[in-house]
This record gives structure tokens, C-alpha cells and sequence, in this order.
């Protein structure tokens, strides 16, 4: 089907950054990054690319910025998304370029809108940058992603130590900056200052776990072994809340295999708040997910992280997170340990900061600015 080309907005001359967001990790990580630069007096253009459809800006509190949809929904081959979405940006941006584009993380929109950078000869910057597990299909296609956009992008705000460091050891040809994750301001704009205080009732009687999974290496068959142990946990008297991702297929999916059990519980995607409150209130979070690995440290929950390898190995580090993949005896296994040994569970409940101090947006939105300073002075780039 040809698409319409999005209308391209003559003022969007007036506005030297912009930000491509697809998804909800995305448009929470971004958040600060859009509020610290417009504290500095350059609020960016927002590039929505419709990868999640419904994501709503105002639930992240961007409302009132301006914003371009591009309409191009997920599609089941991600380097279709990334090509759709270079595509449109490129058609969109070419008439009056940022002189910054930022782009997040490890997504098809986020390589789509860095591809679209690099060939209309745009300054990049890679929010998120770093990030790895040297395996190109453990996650794919986000490792690919990652080391896609890393290697074009002029400015490279790494979250960690450890993430500048593949960075160097890639020898990648742009500036790197640790800055912390911006996940974790996002953070303590919800949960307030940060660290926060060792939980006092981190026991109750109840087990209750809070589960979430929807990585696409998950899809076959790791749904299917993560049902199984739930269940199995179900007839030890272990209760789960498991929620359901905003991609129809994993829902779809999770449904049939743990619908109607008792002791599971099903539940549509909440807001990023009700997310904090619900993994502050578990006891022990099971989980694929990128940013609640980073959560679950930051708020003292301990974290048994449902991939045979991650790219923040610093949770694990810290003590938080133990890495379990999606064996259902080893599920079952670790539940069961962490349920009887009490001071096992508190020793992963001590609150930690490995992913940053939650003042990484203020870093990112300096380096930015001091960047485009820096450009302004010099003579205008031209396309290779
Ligand atoms: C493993 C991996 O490659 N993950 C990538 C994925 O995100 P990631 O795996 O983090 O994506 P998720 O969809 O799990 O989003 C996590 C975020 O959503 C929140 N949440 C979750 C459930 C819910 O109902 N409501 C809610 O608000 C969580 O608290 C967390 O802040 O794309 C991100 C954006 O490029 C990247 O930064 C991540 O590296």
C-alpha cells in the first residue's frame, strides 16, 4: 500500500533539535531529555513515528511540544519499520533540516530516524548508547540496532561506564559522554529523590509476583516455558500479576496459555506511575524487560530477568537482578529459594543506582547544546 507522505511543517526551521519516539520505553526515556532542553531554551520537535500505535505523549507528560505523527505502525519485520521509517523521515526532514536529531535506544524507529540522520548529512546523538550482549540474535534485532546507530552517531550518551567502554573498545568515530540513563530521572520524577531509603516491610505473608515478558526471543517457546512455571508456582501457592504488553501478539498468546488460572492474574498496560507503585509493592518482579532492569535496582525490588543474556549486566553486578533465561525448573527454583530464604530476598532488596544518578537529562541536554555551539562555529557540513 503507498502511504501519503506526512505534510511537512514550515516551521520546522524554528526548531534546531529534534527527537524520534516510537514506543513507550522510548517516549519515557525521552521525557527528560525534552524537559531539559527546553529548561536550557531549546525545546526539540517531537518525530512521532506511530511504531506503537496509541501511545499517547500526554500520559508522558509531552503534551504541549511540537509534534510531527509520521503514522507508520509496527511491522512484523523490523527492518521494514526502520526502512518505512528512514524513508518517511527523510522526506519530512530534507526541506529544512534540525541541525540535531536524537534518537533512543535500541528500536526499528530508532534506526530508521539515524539512518534518515545520516543521509541527509543531520548531526546524530544516540540517547541509550552502548548497550551489549555481543550477540547479534540475543536480542535481535535490538543489537543490531544498537551498533547500527552507534557507529553513525555524533554524540553518544552512554549510560554507564561499561557502555563507554564497548564503545571505545568499537573504536566508534563520535564523542561519548556518561551521562546515566534518562530512564532513571523518568524514574525519580515519579518515585521522588533518589536513593530511596531500604524498604522497612520488604516480607509479607503473601507471595505475590509481578510478572512481565514480551521480548520477541521470548516468543517461541519462552512464553510457553514462562506459563508452565507460573502455573507450576500456582499449585505451591505462588500468585502472579502478570502484565500484558501493548503488542496484540505476546497478549494474545499469554492469554491462551495462563488465561483462567488461579492465582494468575491478567492485566492490560498500565501507566509508568501505576508501573513504579506495582514493582515497588512485589516482592520479586520475573521479567524481560529493558527498563524495568534498570527500575528494579533503582527501587531496592529484587529481579529475576528472564533472558539467557542482557545487555545490563550491572543489575546482576549490583546484586538486584539474577539472569534465570526461561527454564521453567530454574523459574521455579529461584522462586522457591528466594520464598523460604528471607535474608537472600533482603540482600537483593538494598536499593542501588548502576544505571545513573536520575540527572541524566540535564547532562544529555548539555552536551547537546554545547555540541550545536561548537557547529555554529564552524564552516557548514556538507553531504559526502
Ligand atoms: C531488552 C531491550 O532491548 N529493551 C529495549 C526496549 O525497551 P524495554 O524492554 O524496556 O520495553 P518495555 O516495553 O518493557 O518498557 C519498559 C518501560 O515501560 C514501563 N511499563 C511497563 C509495563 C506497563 O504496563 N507500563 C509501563 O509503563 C516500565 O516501567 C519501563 O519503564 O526498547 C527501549 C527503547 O528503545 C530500549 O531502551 C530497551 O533497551
Amino acid at each position: 500500500m503507498k502511504r501519503p507522505a506526512p505534510k511537512v511543517g514550515g516551521k520546522l526551521r524554528h526548531y534546531p533539535v529534534a527527537l524520534v519516539i516510537g514506543t513507550r520505553p522510548e517516549a519515557i526515556k525521552l521525557s527528560p531529555v525534552v524537559h531539559a532542553l527546553a529548561a536550557r531554551g531549546e525545546p526539540p520537535r517531537l518525530l512521532l513515528t506511530g511504531q506503537q500505535p496509541g501511545l499517547e505523549l500526554s500520559d508522558h507528560g509531552l503534551q504541549g511540544f511540537a509534534v510531527t505523527p509520521l503514522h507508520l505502525p509496527g511491522q512484523p519485520d523490523p527492518v521494514l519499520h526502520a526502512e518505512l521509517v528512514r524513508g518517511a523521515l527523510k522526506r519530512l526532514l530534507e526541506p529544512a533540516p534540525p541541525q540535531l536529531l536524537l534518537v533512543q535506544g535500541s528500536t526499528s524507529s530508532a534506526l530508521g530516524g539515524a539512518l534518515a540522520g545520516r543521509d541527509l548529512g543531520i548531526a546524530l546523538g544516540h540517547v541509550e548508547a552502548g548497550l551489549r550482549t555481543h550477540d547479534r540474535a540475543l536480542p535481535w534485532p535490538e543489537e543490531d540496532n544498537r551498533q547500527a546507530i552507534d557507529r553513525i552517531a555524533d554524540l553518544l550518551f552512554a549510560p554507564t561506564a561499561a557502555n563507554a567502554a564497548n564503545l571505545q573498545r568499537e573504536e566508534v568515530p563520535g564523542e561519548v559522554h556518561v551521562t546515566g540513563n534518562s530512564g532513571i530521572d523518568a524514574l525519580a520524577a515519579i518515585a521522588g529523590p533518589l536513593p530511596l531509603r531500604p524498604r522497612r516491610r520488604w516480607w509479607r505473608r503473601e507471595f505475590r509476583l509481578l510478572v512481565t515478558c514480551h521480548r520477541r526471543e521470548n516468543w517461541e517457546g519462552g512464553l510457553a516455558r514462562l506459563a508452565e512455571a507460573l502455573i507450576r508456582l500456582a499449585a505451591e501457592g505462588v500468585a502472579s500479576d502478570v502484565l500484558l504488553p501493548p503488542n496484540p501478539t505476546v497478549t494474545g498468546r499469554l492469554t491462551a496459555l495462563i488465561g483462567g488460572q488461579s492465582l494468575i492474574r491478567l492485566a492490560a498496560p498500565i501507566s509508568h506511575a501505576a508501573m513504579i507503585a506495582a514493582i515497588r509493592s512485589a516482592q520479586l518482579v520475573l521479567s524481560d524487560s529493558g527498563g524495568i532492569q534498570e527500575e528494579a535496582p533503582a527501587l531496592g525490588v529484587p529481579l529475576l530477568v528472564l533472558r539467557e543474556k542482557s545487555e545490563r549486566p550491572e543489575g546482576v553486578a549490583a546484586g538486584n537482578a539474577i539472569l534465570v533465561g526461561t527454564d521453567p525448573d530454574r523459574i521455579v527454583e529461584e522462586v522457591g529459594r528466594l520464598r523460604r530464604d528471607r535474608s537472600a530476598l533482603k540482600a537483593m532488596s538494598r536499593p542501588t543506582m548502576p544505571f545513573g544518578d536520575g540527572h541524566a537529562a540535564p547532562r544529555i541536554a548539555a552536551a547537546c547544546l554545547d555540541y550545536l555551539a561548537r557547529q555554529r562555529q564552524q564552516p557548514a557540513r556538507h553531504l559526502g
